[in-house]
């Protein structure tokens, strides 16, 4: 694939797991993601930050009891820590002087020029502005994402419309097993994918915690609309966002789904 070195533009997704805790947001894990972005962004690299989170934090802080199973409750949930969650990136980005700005939006929009073409332009004009996007699923409008919890497909989307180099996934797994490694002791990282086949799919499963929600499933999905659209995507483990610095020295620990070279990226 093409060098790490003349990545121009990354889309990050973080999931739920990676950044909340039992009783609200994981901050000293925001704290940490919001300065490696910020600092990636002053390396010259433009940045667009796809974040789960607001059901988890809007959960929190109703004190509901468990992760809401009714769609009003979710929707109601993420509308509170969708606040929240802007709230507390806004205030760890500023500390690292970087401007971000909030985008939610449903997946329906490639399927809808107006919308779509809207959100593209909105998007390159915050990027030349030297803004980091923060993108989130309009919970409360579509309920795709809560439903099925796939927040994976929608940060390739978002790769997609913004013509990212490179996708990064950080979970709370170092990327894909050839089983599910929270059931089997001896399963194995596979560092590089060339192609998602049935053998691969098959090596997938859904998430054991309950707070993320797609699980492996949906990063493979995500995976695959990401190489039809021929940009390359890297599950980490985002338990140390400094890894990205060690992805873009093209020294890391994770699972690359590579595309082929010719043609790569756009920037
Ligand atoms: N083959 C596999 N390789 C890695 N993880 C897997 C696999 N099959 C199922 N999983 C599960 O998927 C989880 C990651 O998904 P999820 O919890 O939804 O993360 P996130 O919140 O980051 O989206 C892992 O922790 C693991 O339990
Ligand atoms: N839009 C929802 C995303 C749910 C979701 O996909 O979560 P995850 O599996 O943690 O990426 C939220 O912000 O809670």
């Amino acid at each position: 694939m093409k060098e790490m070195k003349d990545i121009k533009r990354i889309v990050v997704k973080v999931g739920s797991s990676t950044i909340t805790r039992e009783n609200g947001l994981n901050l000293r894990k925001i704290d940490q993601l919001a300065m490696v972005l910020s600092d990636i962004k002053n390396k010259g690299i433009d940045v667009v930050l796809v974040s789960s989170g607001a059901v988890s934090a809007g959960a929190s802080k109703l004190k509901m009891k468990t992760r809401p199973s009714l769609m009003r409750e979710k929707q109601a949930a993420a509308s509170v820590g969708q606040c929240e969650l802007m709230f507390i990136y806004d205030k760890f980005f500023s500390q690292y002087g970087q401007t971000i700005s909030q985008l939610l939006i449903t997946k329906t929009i490639t399927a809808n020029e107006t919308p779509r073409v809207n959100v593209i332009n909105t998007m390159e004009t915050l990027l030349q502005y030297g803004v980091i996007p923060i993108v989130n699923e309009n919970d409360s409008i579509a309920f795709d994402e809560i439903a099925y919890g796939d927040n994976d497909t929608l940060s390739a989307i978002t790769a997609y419309l913004v013509h990212a180099d490179l996708l990064v996934i950080l979970s709370d797994i170092d990327g894909l097993y050839d089983k599910n490694p929270s059931k089997y002791d001896d399963a194995k990282l596979i560092p590089v994918v060339d192609g998602i086949n049935s053998h691969i799919l098959s090596m997938a499963e859904d998430a054991s915690s309950n707070v993320g929600t797609g699980g492996m499933i949906t990063k493979l999905h995500a995976a695959q609309y990401a190489s039809e659209h021929n940009i390359p995507m890297i599950i980490a483990n985002g338990k140390q966002p400094s890894i990205l610095y060690d992805i873009l020295e093209d020294n890391y620990k994770g699972t690359l789904f590579d595309v082929k070279e010719e043609s790569y990226g756009t920037h």
